[in-house]
């Protein structure tokens, strides 16, 4: 279990995230929405330790993150960052061998082997797995860079838009994905996403966040509301319901 206790993040005289409480039980599928700038990404790094609250902590398994060895924080959780620009000129089975580094510490062995082969067939890149990053489309590189959380094979992964570039057929087959990680092998996946109709359709619970504040956090149909959405976007977002499913009418009115 992920526990946010009175977590703050300030720039300068900014603050940006402001959570008093949250709780991040084990397992489901948890959407983060929310307007550029309103503090996802922030949020995101401070839970994956990539950046330090202000103040308040990340508590994972009743442990502060910050006082965990980093190994062992390594193998629970993995994350993806909305940045992914790397210098090395990588091929995309190095970039998804990177991933088990802190099981293998640089000797892969035969299950760090089976484990970059399984992710890198997860994000269907077999075809590409010797070809350099930059040799690559931009929703390859990305499927690559999924693929190198995948291989963690850890409890928590968490993703920061990672439909980003992604063409719809592989959109929905990295959200199946995670869907299928989440019911079938019982992990915990915390996912940033910009498009609300894949929010709504995969998530079994989402939190909105404006401002650094979260406005709402509830399962799909309580948040994924003309209501909330008007709140959060600053427009008129209807929702409609089609076979008992939200269709966020993204055009606005
Ligand atoms: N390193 C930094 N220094 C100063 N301000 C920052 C820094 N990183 C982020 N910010 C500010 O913090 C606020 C929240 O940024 P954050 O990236 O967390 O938002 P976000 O919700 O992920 O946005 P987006 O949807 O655009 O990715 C923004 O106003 C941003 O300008």
């Amino acid at each position: 279990m992920i526990e946010l206790k009175n977590l703050r993040q300030n720039y300068g005289s900014r603050t940006v995230v402001d959570v008093d409480a949250l709780t991040l039980p084990e397992g489901g599928l948890t959407s983060i929405i929310g307007p550029n700038g309103a503090g996802k990404s922030s949020l995101l790094g401070m839970i994956a330790g990539l950046q330090r609250p202000t103040r308040g902590q990340v508590i994972l398994d009743g442990q502060d993150i910050l006082r965990m060895p980093r190994n062992r924080f390594a193998r629970r959780l993995a994350v993806l960052r909305q940045d992914n620009s790397i210098n090395a000129r990588l091929t995309v089975r190095d970039l998804v061998g990177f991933g088990r580094y802190p099981h293998s510490r640089g000797r892969l062995n035969a299950c760090d082997v089976r484990h970059i082969a399984h992710a890198i067939k997860l994000v269907a890149l077999e075809e590409y797995q010797h070809s350099f990053l930059d040799e690559m489309s931009g929703g390859q590189r990305q499927r690559a860079f999924i693929a190198m959380v995948l291989a963690q094979n850890t409890e928590y992964a968490l993703f920061d838009e990672p439909l980003n570039s992604l063409d719809i057929k592989h959109a929905v087959g990295i959200m199946q994905l995670l869907r299928r990680a989440v019911d079938q092998h019982g992990k915990t996946a915390i996912v940033v996403l910009h498009d609300l109709n894949f929010a709504a359709r995969h998530s079994d619970r989402i939190i909105a966040m404006r401002d650094g504040k979260i406005i709402a956090d509830g399962k799909p149909e309580n948040v994924i509301t003309t209501d909330v959405l008007s709140k959060i976007y600053d427009m008129k977002l209807n929702v409609l319901k089609q076979q008992n499913k939200q269709i966020v009418d993204v055009f606005g009115k």
